[in-house]
């Protein structure tokens, strides 16, 4: 989103870092002026205790101050300033400086004598990307609390999310179908969280991991004796799952004798633990999930029709990463964020543009990784980290500018929407307090409005 700097400034908290007594005093008159609330500090230590007791929205810094009066000192204190632009000032035709500030995370620079129409611009700009930052960090915590955990924007994630909602109240069997690390796990959580077991267990079964005999004893439990190593008795995971709910994660590889005893389960409830002679009931709800094409192996005969009929009471789809390509951004932001990091805008256009046949859990993998190689003092993940996290050599992957811009802008696009639509939303459509909570003119709102064809 292009800040409007032609409006007035949004009046804001201004930390003005600088030893001058001359600059604070004819500075802090001049942002007053514009109706900004400053702050006063004359060293780095003050700034320091400044910003954390008083939150500002904004840092001015001098780099050169007491008493080392050393630069360097005062390049070290930007990436302290976490989360609020920094606009350093340097003397003039420092541009060394500047550029390793900016490197550093600061947000712009103003060269010595400052020139105040220049100022009042600079500092009207980093004001609204506060703003920006700020509501967009307000939508990814609204998101989160009722996306159940399930990020994404494109049409199929959100039509995901709708039926979940739909079908989680119920008590009908589902069965969540799609290809390999796409959520069908998450999807079984949000069924259980937001439906009427949600106070009892949920509990996870992978089928295909263990031998038929195994997976029975796993799942019905064991009496006393009845194999080697069968010390006492031991309940299934049917028993500990009651009152709640079961999740048969790749059911499609549960062997054929488990077959039929799954399917009486969930015709009569009961089942038989392994070497028992007494018929146990459980209550539960069952999920089951697989990226198998199941009506493919009833053809073959390798899934019993009748269990599949059984599972499919409803049937849920996770769409591969592929088919909703424009959320990768903000499922890499959302992942970055956990971590405390952030993205370059060079590491959005690397992850856009990449292919992730692994899916959100390979996407999720990338950016915990590259998390995990920040190196101290740094906040974003740029391509470079992504590329080292991903394991391949950043020219083999670098995106095609254009095709990576592409997928960026429409990403951007798609976030924009987002946001106006919301602020929209939250404004009960009235159109001056929606521009207020975007930190844009009236008019430019509706010049966006208009080109994204929200009138
Ligand atoms: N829409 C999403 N939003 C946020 N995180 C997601 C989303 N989809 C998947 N993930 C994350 O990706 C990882 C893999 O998800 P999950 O285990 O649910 O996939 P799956 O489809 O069950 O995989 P598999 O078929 O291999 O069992 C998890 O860390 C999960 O939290």
């Amino acid at each position: 989103m292009t800040p409007d700097t032609t409006s007035p400034a949004e009046p804001g908290r201004v930390l003005l870092v600088d030893d001058e007594p001359a600059f604070q005093r004819l500075g802090g008159a001049f942002l007053r002026n514009l109706g900004h609330e400053v702050l006063l500090a004359g060293d780095g230590e003050s700034a320091l205790a400044a910003y954390a007791d008083d939150h500002p929205d904004l840092v001015l810094l001098d780099l050169a101050m007491p008493p080392s009066m050393d630069p360097e000192q005062g390049l070290a204190l930007i990436p302290r300033f976490a989360g609020v632009p920094v606009v350093v000032l340097t003397g003039h035709a420092e541009h060394e400086l500047a550029l390793r500030a900016a490197e550093l995370g600061a947000w712009d620079f103003l060269s010595k004598p400052i020139d105040p129409d220049l100022l009042r611009f600079v500092v009207t700009r980093a004001l609204r990307k506060r703003k920006l930052d700020a509501e967009v960090a307000r939508l990814r915590a609204q998101q989160g609390d009722d996306a159940m955990g399930l990020v994404g924007q494109a049409p199929a994630i959100q039509s995901l999310r709708a039926m979940v909602r739909r079908v989680a109240p119920t008590r009908v069997n589902v069965l969540v179908l799609g290809p390999t690390g796409t959520g069908k796990e998450l999807v079984a959580r949000a069924l259980h969280d937001h439906g009427p077991l949600a106070s009892g267990p949920f509990v996870p079964v992978h089928c295909g991991a263990l031998s038929a005999e195994l997976l029975e004893s796993e799942l019905f439990g064991h009496v006393k004796g009845s194999f080697t190593g069968a010390y006492r008795d031991q309940a299934g995971l049917v028993e500990v799952a009651r009152g709640g709910t079961l999740f048969l994660d790749e059911v499609g590889e549960m062997p054929p004798p488990m077959q039929v005893k799954l399917l009486r389960f969930l015709q009569e409830g009961s089942y038989m633990p392994v070497g028992g002679r007494v018929t146990q009931r459980s209550e539960v709800r069952v999920v089951a999930a697989t990226h198998r094409d199941l009506e493919a192996m009833v053809r073959a005969g390798t899934f019993r029709e009748d269990l599949y009929y059984r599972l499919k009471g409803i049937v849920l789809r996770t769409p591969a990463l592929a088919e909703r390509r424009q959320d990768v951004p903000l499922l890499a932001a959302c992942f970055a964020q956990r971590r405390g990091a952030g993205l370059s805008a060079g590491a959005l256009a690397w992850l856009a543009a990449g292919e992730w046949p692994g899916n959100v859990r390979e996407l999720k993998a990338v950016v915990d990784a590259a998390a995990a190689l920040l190196l101290p003092g740094q906040r974003d993940l740029d391509a470079e980290t992504l590329a080292l996290a991903a394991g391949v050599p950043i020219t083999e992957t670098a995106p095609a500018a254009d095709e990576a811009d592409g997928l960026l802008d429409r990403a951007l696009v798609e976030l924009e929407r987002r946001m106006i639509s919301e602020a929209m939303q939250a404004a009960g459509g009235n159109q001056s307090e929606a521009a207020r909570r975007l930190g844009v003119s009236r008019v430019g709102l509706i010049k966006k409005l208009t080109r994204l064809g929200l009138r």
